[in-house]
């Protein structure tokens, strides 16, 4: 954060500052309950932790990690562990807020909270990553819990670290806690679905947005950034879906074919060291040319402020679907909103993540497991129900998506909060 540390004082063109633009564009909509908004420009609480591990050669290293947990009103904490070696205080903080409109807007019992080391993981070993999750997860035990904050994967971490996770935890507290992560193997209560439900949310938000724009999905052109988690598997729906893959751009570069990419062949190579970028069946072009390709669908899946105002008068997607979490910048936001380029928001639209979560997190409690079918169906239901009444809010008072998910979320959110009140 700029000069003075302060939550409401961010640094420019960071994501906690879009994140508070996010929260002024909804304020005239929230009524009375506007005089409560400050909360949400402050999180509830943040945890900075040293993590000093002892690499494989003998030395000692100390990262830099952190749990935010910006708004409990509504439940217990909720929200991805990031493994980057970008990740700040503030991109935490920003993606704890927005874990707290997400969980609002599809109704959740949680509030919000991320966490996150800085770390390139690419380049420690498999023991060595062990160790700083571990070491971390000790850290952040003090204000994580089944009741109090729940972590889950997110950009570099999965179903092993949940597990790495939850055993410390565990060895911490003397007794085997599932249900202080989601995201964990089958074996250790994880739940059928999680691996791929945040893609198919991406995919049931997006094939229902299509549809009200007469957008046909067979042989529709989509353009996807990230090939990790989110970005390969809502690909893949979306291509049984008929749809034709043009373009993928992971962190080794951007392929292209206008025939459409063999996603067969390439998410088994896109998930090696080499990246997408050694897949034979298309053309490696610069990186900026990603945003050039002729597409219908724009699925931003990495990371923050990609979608820039330039890039956002250039794309000739009609339909921009936010599987990443802040991908695109206030100023783009408008400028698609100028040129009808429909936008569903990442707080929504990714949401299907943090859903099948909290089907695990109850799962867990109950110790009685649901099968994928099942899964799969609330799943659909919960996302639809979500985005159908978010668009009546958008209708009702003609404005874009992003600002309509806030404004259902806020009311809940500020609702949960006046009904608790203040004083201790
Ligand atoms: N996992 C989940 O359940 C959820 C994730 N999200 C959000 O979705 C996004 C992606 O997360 P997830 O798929 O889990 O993460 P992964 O780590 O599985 O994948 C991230 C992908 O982004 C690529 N990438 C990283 N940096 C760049 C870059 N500078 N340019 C292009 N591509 C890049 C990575 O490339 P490479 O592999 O080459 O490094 C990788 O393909 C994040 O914003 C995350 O917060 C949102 C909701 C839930
Ligand atoms: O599954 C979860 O609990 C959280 C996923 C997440 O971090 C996100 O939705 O951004």
């Amino acid at each position: 954060m700029s000069e003075k540390l302060s939550f409401v004082n961010p640094t420019p063109n960071s994501p906690w500052g879009t994140y508070l633009q996010q929260v002024d564009r909804v304020i005239p909509y929230l009524g009375d309950l506007a005089r409560w908004s400050e909360t949400l420009k402050r999180p509830k609480r943040a945890l900075i932790v040293d993590v000093p591990i002892e690499m494989d050669d003998g030395t000692v290293a100390h990262f830099e990690g952190y749990r935010v947990q910006h708004n409990m009103s509504r439940g217990p904490g909720k929200g991805g562990v990031r493994f980057h070696p970008d990740v700040t205080l503030e991109e935490v903080m920003a993606l704890s807020a927005w874990m707290t409109v997400k969980t609002a807007a599809v109704n959740l019992p949680y509030g919000g909270a991320k966490g996150g080391i800085r770390v390139d993981p690419k380049t420690l070993s498999l023991k060595e990553l062990e160790k700083v999750t571990r070491r971390y997860t000790s850290e952040i035990g003090i204000i994580i819990g089944p009741h109090t904050d729940i972590p889950a994967p997110d950009v570099n971490t999965n179903g092993q670290i949940m597990a790495w996770m939850m055993d410390t935890y565990s060895m911490n507290v003397g007794g085997t806690a599932t249900g202080v992560v989601t995201g964990k193997p089958l074996h250790l209560g994880g739940s059928l679905g999680r691996v791929k439900a945040t893609g198919r949310g991406v995919f049931v938000t997006g094939r229902e947005a299509a549809r009200r724009l007469g957008l046909d999905l067979r042989g529709a052109r989509i353009a996807v950034q990230g090939f990790g988690n989110v970005g390969s598997v809502a690909a893949e729906l979306f291509a049984e879906a008929g749809a034709k893959i043009v373009a993928v751009q992971d962190h080794t570069g951007t392929i292209v074919n206008e025939n459409g990419l063999d996603l067969s062949k390439l998410i088994p190579i896109a998930r090696t060291v080499a990246g997408a970028v050694s897949f034979k069946g298309g053309d490696v072009v610069p990186n900026d040319k990603f945003w050039d390709v002729a597409c219908d669908i724009l699925i931003p899946a990495a990371l923050e402020g990609q979608i820039t105002a330039e890039r956002a008068k250039k794309t000739t997607a009609k339909l921009v679907l936010e599987g990443a979490n802040g991908p695109t910048v206030p100023e783009a936001d408008d400028i698609l909103a100028e040129r009808g380029v429909l936008v569903v928001p990442d707080v929504i639209c990714n949401a299907g993540g943090v859903t099948v979560s909290y089907f695990e997190w109850v799962q867990d409690f109950s110790s009685f497991f649901w099968d994928e079918d099942e899964i799969n169906v609330r799943l659909d239901r919960i996302m639809m129900n979500a985005l159908n009444h978010i668009w009546d809010t958008a209708d009702k008072h003609k404005i874009t998506l992003r600002t309509a998910t806030y404004a259902v979320a806020c009311e809940r959110i500020l609702m949960a909060r006046q009904e608790r009140g203040l004083y201790p």
